[in-house]
């Protein structure tokens, strides 16, 4: 952890609010203390939901520090795109549910970080872009892909190879983001929705999202059969049998997470 990226725990759910002031950029100290601070949190069975959000009222994040870039080598650039890769591909592998709580502006890996989350809320004055390719670079961080699995080739071009910058009500229109709350309220949704997913049975979910996740890289001919084999192994955790018997009990569940 870093004085850059804070954790709070609140009950089941790790909020980890980016701070680097004046835009909240991402350095290569931040994103390798969201690496740890995930597989941290994956260790962690008292911990569901994780929900990012950036400090300040006018940026979630404005992605790289571009003073990095500015007379960066190639090799910066190597170093630069492995902490990125590695911090999001973490991130979108947390065993729980991520919600991106989208205070402001998320641009280039602002944006990506957000794209790396289960879901996302974003306040009505934000606005997201993927504008890299505006100062000769490109979306490194998973964006290429995870924009265009999201929203479709379409508007994924439109947003990288033409620079638009959406705000937050176009971005639900496309299904970029999934909710839009006034401004000031994104965090407080996100653990609205963060105390959802206490409901839900940990392992349950974390073997729902490899499931979802899986459609990503595989076939349906590989996920399908996945899909039973881990209805299956659910079978041998405990919060199958306390979700099963807590509805039939007409209470509420209490999960062990296992
Ligand atoms: C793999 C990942 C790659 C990447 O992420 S590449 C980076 C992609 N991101 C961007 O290109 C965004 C760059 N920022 C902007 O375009 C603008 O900001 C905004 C449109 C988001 C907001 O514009 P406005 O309201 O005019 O604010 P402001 O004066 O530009 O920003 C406030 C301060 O924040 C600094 N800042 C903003 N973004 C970055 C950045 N990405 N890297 C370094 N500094 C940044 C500015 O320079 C300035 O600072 P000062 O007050 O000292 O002039």
């Amino acid at each position: 952890m870093t004085a850059q990226l804070k954790l709070e725990k609140q009950g089941h759910t790790a909020v980890v609010t980016m701070s680097n002031p004046p835009a909240n950029t991402w350095t290569k100290g931040t994103l390798t203390a969201l690496k740890n601070l995930v597989i941290e949190l994956n260790a962690d069975k008292e911990i569901y939901s994780l929900v990012i959000t950036g400090e300040g009222e006018k940026f979630f994040s404005a992605g790289a520090d571009l003073n990095v870039f500015a007379d960066g080598d190639k090799g910066v650039a190597a170093d630069m795109s492995r902490v990125f890769g590695e911090a999001f591909e973490t991130l979108s592998d947390f065993r729980g549910v991520s919600i991106a709580a989208i205070n402001g502006f998320a641009m280039g890996g602002g944006l990506e970080v957000a794209l790396a989350c289960d879901i996302r809320i974003a306040e009505a004055q934000a606005q997201m872009a993927l504008p890299e390719a505006k100062v000769g670079l490109l979306p490194c961080a998973g964006g290429t892909q995870n924009l265009s699995w999201l929203v479709g080739e379409g508007w994924a071009k439109r947003m990288i190879l033409c620079g638009e910058r959406l705000k937050a009500d176009k971005a639900q229109q496309i299904g970029l983001v999934e909710e839009v709350v006034e401004q000031g309220k994104a965090l407080e949704a996100a653990l609205e929705l963060a105390k959802k997913v206490e409901d839900q049975s940990p392992v349950a979910v974390t073997a729902c999202k490899a499931l979802i996740q899986k459609g990503r890289t595989g076939t349906i001919n590989s996920a399908l059969p996945l899909e039973r084999e881990l209805f299956v192994t659910l079978f041998d955790t405990q919060d199958q049998k306390e979700g099963v018997n807590a509805f039939l009990e007409k209470r509420k569940a209490n999960w062990v997470n296992g």
